[in-house]
């Protein structure tokens, strides 16, 4: 078998992920990888089984099959320590507090207990929070915007918020959950930008997305998953052209 290039470092490795819900399989033996600083599409029909997928990785889910961040096995891990190894998620309904700054938003998610006690915690560990979430917000490009409300923010922005709420703190792998519902063309394309310079600081992402014009403009591999199953995986170019992926999926809206 041919060596992997060096400079790749495997971040995320999946196994043989499967999960069932009652009688629907939903994930069926998915094997998956993502190294650091590459991003990787994961796509696929309503219901093909891509949040179940992320469920099942970051522990919110029951599964088999094994998954590894960096090299250590997650299996017997809950989700609080899987976010402490470095896997992150963002969720499909990721609203922000609307009374709150963006860097508040940030600092109630990584603190927890609640905004007023995240907000009047004790000296040393607001420091380390504010770094942290100074940190995140820099990665995303939004540092200048941190005590600004949400509704001061465009979505794309907002949506930006989620993604540093996501990381605040050690991350290796981000999976965002359909991050960029919502934005009209040019945000799309910003937000990319902005994935791939958070990807170049050797963050791993893996991205699930409709927006098929960001995925497979971002992305340097994509899977493609149907019926719980990958069905292809390949670069954006590969994928786009196979023709099981255009039955299943693409239809003529990527074709033409
Ligand atoms: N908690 C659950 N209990 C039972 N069935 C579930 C549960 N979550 C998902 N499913 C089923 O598992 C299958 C995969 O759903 P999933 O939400 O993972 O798909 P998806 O690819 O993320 O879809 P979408 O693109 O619409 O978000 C579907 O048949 C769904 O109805």
């Amino acid at each position: 078998m041919p060596a992997e290039p060096e400079s790749k470092q495997r971040l995320l490795a999946t196994a043989g992920v499967s999960v069932h819900y009652g009688g629907v399989r939903a994930n069926d033996e998915i094997t998956l990888a993502v190294d650091a600083g590459e991003i990787v599409g994961l796509i696929g029909p309503n219901g093909a089984g891509k949040t179940t997928f992320v469920d099942a990785i970051t522990g919110f889910t029951r599964y088999t099959g094994t998954v590894e961040l960096g090299g250590t096995s997650l299996d017997d891990a809950g989700p609080h320590r899987r976010r402490r190894a470095g896997l992150a998620r963002t969720w499909q309904a990721g609203e922000l507090f609307g009374d709150l700054t963006v860097a508040e938003n940030l600092i109630v998610a990584v603190e927890g207990g609640g905004v007023r006690g995240a907000l009047t915690d004790v000296f040393g560990r607001r420091r380390r929070t504010d770094q942290a979430v100074w940190n995140a917000l820099e990665l995303v490009g939004l540092s200048e915007l941190a005590e600004h409300r949400p509704d001061q923010l465009t979505l794309g922005q907002q949506k930006l918020v989620g993604v540093a709420r996501a990381i605040v703190g050690a991350t290796q792998i981000l999976l965002l959950d359909e991050p960029a519902a919502g934005l009209d063309t040019e945000e799309s394309v910003a937000f990319g930008g902005e994935l791939r310079r958070l990807s170049a600081s050797g963050l791993g992402v893996l991205l699930i997305d409709h927006d098929m014009t960001l995925v497979l403009d971002v992305c340097d591999r994509v899977y493609v998953m149907d019926f719980g199953r990958i069905i292809a995986t390949g670069t954006p170019a590969e994928v786009s052209a196979d023709e099981r992926v255009v039955a299943a999926y693409l239809g003529s809206a990527v074709t033409s």
